[in-house]
Order: structure tokens, then C-alpha cells, then sequence
């Protein structure tokens, strides 16, 4: 699996947000984006799905462009908030996780993920008796049903406590090393005990003003 990012610029209307990025992430990779309020963060990944219309030779994953992308399933995404979903909506977690498989997801597979996730003793608990940091965890394990192949995190711990936030970053790390490349947004300072290898740092109000690096001593810059 390869992300190849090339020159990528995307602007709403006339405003652009992101310029000239360039990024390459293979297998295993774990990139964390970090910055400010209205950075372009979101904006990025909104590209990479595909949510965001871009222009061709900018996005390959696979060496294939996205614009002649039809398929999203080796990507799961965890978004930020949970707005939309309908938290009254009488559902257990069970019943969500099946709900949201694809065929061929088998019961033993989503029981192993709950397992994982630690959330296996809440699995017949009504999702609006959830606390934020469960709901998360069941949100990570319905991105993961369809075994993606990267995991996109936007802004993960935003509500949870900081037992539950090691534990997520744990998991995270477990994840990353079965292989799964990791995408973390994160507005968090706190970033020296992620194993992230690349980190994309969105600093300013003005566009352009972006760093790409890589998570070693030779600090290596891409950009
Ligand atoms: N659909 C849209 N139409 C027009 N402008 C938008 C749209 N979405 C985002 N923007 C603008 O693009 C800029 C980048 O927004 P984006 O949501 O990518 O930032 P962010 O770094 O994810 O912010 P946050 O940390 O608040 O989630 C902001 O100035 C925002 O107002």
C-alpha cells in the first residue's frame, strides 16, 4: 500500500487551504497531522477520501489516481464528532457493529475487535448508556470491520480522560504494528509519546505554511 501525495493544492471557491503538499506514506507508515483551529487538516483528509474533489496527478494510492477511485474500503475513518449519529436511536452495540459490516464480516471477527478494544463486556449495553470514551472505542471497531488497510483518526481523544487516552494511544501503536497505516489529527501539543514516522505540522493561517517530516534523527524533509 502506498499514499503518494504530489504537489497537492486545493482551495473552496476562491480560498485556498493547502499548497504544493507533498507526501509519500507506505505500509505501516503512521502519519499524525497536528495544528491549529481551521489549519486545513480536515481539509487534507477530506482530499485523501476522496470527499473533496481534486485535480488529477495530485492523490495516486497505489499508483492509482483517486480521481478514477470507485472503492474506499481499504480506508476507515473515525471522524472527530460524533453529531451524526442519533444517540436516542434504541440500538446496542451489537446490533451496530452488525448493521455496519460488509459481507463476509463474521461474528467472531467483530467479537475479537471488542475483545481488542476492551469494550467485549459492553457489547448488549444501549449505545446512548455509553461514555465518550467507550463510544469511541466502538466507532474505531466498526473502522476496523472491513480490515482497512489505513485507519484515519480525526482528532481521537478530543473527549476522553487520560487513562483512556494511554490506552488509546496503546491501541493505536498495536494497530500500526500489525501493519495498518495510521493517519492521527490530533490539535494536541502532546505528541512525543505517539510512534508516529511522519509528522505533518500545519502552523500558520497562511497557506503553504507546512512542514513534512519524518520521525528520525536524520530528520529528513520531504516538503
Ligand atoms: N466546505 C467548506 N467551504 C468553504 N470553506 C471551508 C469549508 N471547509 C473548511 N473551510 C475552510 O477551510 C479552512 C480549513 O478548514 P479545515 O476544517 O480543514 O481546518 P482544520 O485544521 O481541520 O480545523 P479544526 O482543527 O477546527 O477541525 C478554514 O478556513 C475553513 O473555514
Amino acid at each position: 500500500m502506498q499514499i503518494y501525495i504530489n504537489n497537492l493544492t486545493f482551495a473552496y471557491g476562491i480560498k485556498t487551504v493547502l499548497k504544493n503538499l507533498s507526501l509519500t506514506l507506505n505500509q505501516g507508515d503512521y502519519l499524525v497531522i497536528k495544528g491549529k483551529n481551521g489549519s486545513g487538516k480536515s481539509t487534507f483528509i477530506k482530499c485523501l477520501l476522496g470527499i473533496n474533489e481534486v485535480k488529477p496527478n495530485a492523490i495516486f494510492y497505489d499508483q492509482k489516481d483517486i480521481t478514477e477511485f470507485k472503492s474506499w474500503t481499504d480506508f476507515g475513518y473515525v471522524s472527530q464528532s460524533f453529531d451524526e449519529f442519533n444517540y436516542e436511536f434504541p440500538i446496542t452495540v451489537s446490533e451496530l457493529l452488525s448493521v455496519s459490516s460488509a459481507k463476509g464480516v463474521s461474528h467472531q471477527m467483530r467479537l475479537k475487535l471488542l475483545d481488542q478494544m476492551r469494550i467485549f463486556d459492553i457489547q448488549n449495553q444501549n449505545i446512548n448508556s455509553l461514555s465518550g470514551g467507550q463510544l469511541q472505542r466502538v466507532f474505531i471497531v466498526r473502522a476496523m470491520l472491513n480490515n482497512p488497510k489505513v485507519l484515519i483518526l480525526d482528532e481521537p481523544t478530543a473527549s476522553i480522560d487520560k487513562q483512556n487516552k494511554e490506552f488509546f494511544y496503546h491501541t493505536v501503536d498495536q494497530l500500526n504494528k500489525e501493519g495498518i497505516t495510521i493517519i492521527l489529527i490530533t490539535h494536541s501539543d502532546e505528541i512525543s509519546h505517539l510512534n508516529y514516522t511522519h509528522i505533518l505540522d500545519m502552523y500558520g493561517d497562511l497557506t503553504n505554511d507546512f512542514s513534512v517530516r519524518k520521525n528520525s534523527m536524520e530528520g529528513s524533509v520531504q516538503q
